[in-house]
């Protein structure tokens, strides 16, 4: 077939110029139950064609829940997996998903979803921990990786997200890479250090977050690359809810703790590496770090949003580095527009090594991230509403908060209903689900105030998270909470962090019986 000038420019290794397909072509390769790997890694970077053409193969010929795929991405893929899951196309994914329709699916029980660490999921995927029940000791069948170059050497430059594709390309049988013409270059921007496992592995030499020590490019055996797709779409990012008075409120009590930690020495003027999680209120967030006046900031996070752009732009931010950037298309703009800025400002690296616990250590990052809920312990809920109906995934909170100097977490401190404006507290007497544990936060902040858990025992952590955090609305039933489960504790020697067990849920019965977690009365208890 005839090649495009720009992907003869931008493929620089000619063996695989004999390989360029049309991803109409590649659909043979794909057989139900195989495993497959994709790049990308918060809905950017991901690829598209060779998903897309599968996707109209199976509408075509009425192949929904016939050809079914186990399918792994770094992190979450764009549009193109929410086709997947509409279709029925996907029999078991890990380990985070962001979209309606893949969400509705896992809820269904149609995908069978497994959550994870995201710096442990390649490397336990290369473990061949995911495909046990293989009988042929593969582990991936195919890995579909979008590049934005390809080096003289075969090398794959990846574009704007390298998430896990190191590990996945280095178990994967055959490799199909699509070249994005319509984004420029990303060459240059990654550093990237490929998977060494135990016992042969040894640490990680960075110290700041501009260190680097990688590759520019994933190295990858030639032989194994079946095909080269022409890719000529962009990534396409949602916009973000702008922030808002809620939003705007935890900003501002951030900023104020962030003032006072440096005025009593625990952090330097710039503070530390900043790590910020995904979603509107983590975005929010740090548009509130733009108007709070700190230099020359840093930031070792996961995935940079557009409010990085503006801190970056008004001078705050010296450098950022994550495994994605994850910018809507007028971010991508500011980038390209400001390219020979950037690119010595930002650096991509995998996500093994952007979520590392012992990097996260060391340079004792400051990290934030959203709950769905908090309990009065600060015992944290990330993924799953009553305890069962999952959202994204655990992402890499868990990586960031159990290993950060700082571990923060940022919620409104009520959530609407139907029935009632504030029928949801984020703050409840049990958690429904646990991923982050109260030896893990440091700091919960809400609009209404921040509570500093630092030092303090269960019982004065509750008393400090209920005061600051909860919404007037709930502030005296959970503190009548307290109050009965320490009279039901001293009577049964359990005073260290007192429950009663009865009752404990009763804010989300509640909720599912009546629309709100306005509990009348608690259940009596001996
Ligand atoms: C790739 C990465 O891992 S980055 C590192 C950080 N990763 C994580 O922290 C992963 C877990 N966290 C998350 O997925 C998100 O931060 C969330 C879902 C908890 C919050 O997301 P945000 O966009 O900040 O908040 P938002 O208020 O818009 O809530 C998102 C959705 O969750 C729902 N939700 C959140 N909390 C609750 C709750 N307590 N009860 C019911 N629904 C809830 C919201 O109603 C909303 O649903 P909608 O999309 O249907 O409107």
């Amino acid at each position: 077939m005839t090649v495009s000038q720009l992907l003869k420019q931008r493929v620089r290794y000619a063996p695989y110029l004999q390989r360029v397909k049309e991803a109409h072509e590649l659909i043979p390769l794909f057989k139900n139950g195989q495993y497959l790997g994709w790049s990308g890694f918060t809905g950017v970077g991901t690829p598209k064609c060779v998903p897309e053409a599968l996707v109209d193969h199976v509408v075509q010929n009425n192949l929904q829940g016939k050809l079914k795929f186990n399918l792994f991405v770094g992190a979450s893929a764009g549009p193109e997996e929410d086709a997947w899951a509409t279709h029925d196309m996907i029999l078991k994914r890990a380990p985070h998903q962001v979209g309606k329709p893949i969400a509705k699916a896992i809820n269904t029980g149609q995908i069978k979803f497994f959550d994870k660490h995201l710096s442990m999921f390649p490397q336990d995927l290369t473990y061949g921990f995911y495909t046990r029940e293989r009988t042929d000791n593969k582990i991936l069948d195919y890995m579909i990786i979008e590049a934005t170059a390809i080096k003289e050497d075969g090398s794959i430059v990846p574009g704007p997200s390298v998430g896990g594709s190191p590990e996945f390309l280095s178990v994967s049988d055959k490799i199909i890479v699509e070249v994005n013409t319509a984004t420029p270059s990303f060459e240059g921007i990654h550093d990237i250090d490929m998977p060494v496992n135990p016992p042969y592995r040894v640490p990680y030499p960075y110290v700041k977050v501009d260190d680097k020590c990688g590759l520019d490019s994933i190295p990858v055996d030639p032989d194994r690359v079946v095909a080269i797709v022409e890719s000529t779409t962009r990534d396409k990012v949602p916009p973000n809810t702008p922030s808002d008075e809620m939003s705007k409120g935890i900003a501002t009590n951030l900023v104020d703790f962030f003032r006072h930690e440096v005025k009593h020495g625990r952090l330097p003027d710039n503070l530390l590496p900043l790590q910020s999680g995904i979603g509107n209120i983590a975005n929010a967030v740090i548009e509130g770090l733009t108007d709070a006046n700190f230099k020359h900031l840093n930031v070792w996070t996961e995935v940079l949003q557009d409010s990085f752009l503006d801190l970056f732009e008004n001078g705050s931010l010296d450098y950022a580095t994550a495994t994605s950037v994850r910018l809507t298309e007028a971010g991508f703009e500011r980038v390209f527009a400001n390219w020979d800025n950037f690119k010595h400002k930002i650096c991509l690296r995998s996500q093994v090594v952007s979520n590392s616990p012992e990097l996260i250590r060391r340079m004792g990052v400051i990290a934030m991230n959203t709950p769905v809920e908090v309990d009065i312990y600060a015992h944290a809920n990330s993924t799953n509403v009553n305890g069962s109906r999952m959202l994204n995934g655990l992402g890499g909170s868990a990586d960031f908060l159990r290993n950060a100097k700082l571990s923060i977490m940022h919620c409104p401190s009520a959530r609407p209903t139907k029935t009632d404006p504030t029928g949801i507290s984020s703050i409840v007497p049990m958690v429904s689900h646990v991923d982050q544990t109260e030896h893990d936060l440091d700091v919960v902040v809400t609009e209404q105030g921040l509570a500093d858990l630092r030092g303090l025992c269960p019982r004065d952590r509750a008393r400090e998270i209920i005061n600051k955090c909860a919404h007037p609305d709930y502030k005296d039933l959970l503190m009548d909470y307290l109050h009965k489960a320490e009279h039901y504790g001293a009577k049964h020697n359990s005073l260290h962090e007192p429950h009663m067990l009865q009752n404990a849920f009763k804010f989300h019965t509640n909720l599912s019986k009546n629309g709100t977690m306005k509990v009348s009365e608690w259940d009596p208890v001996e």
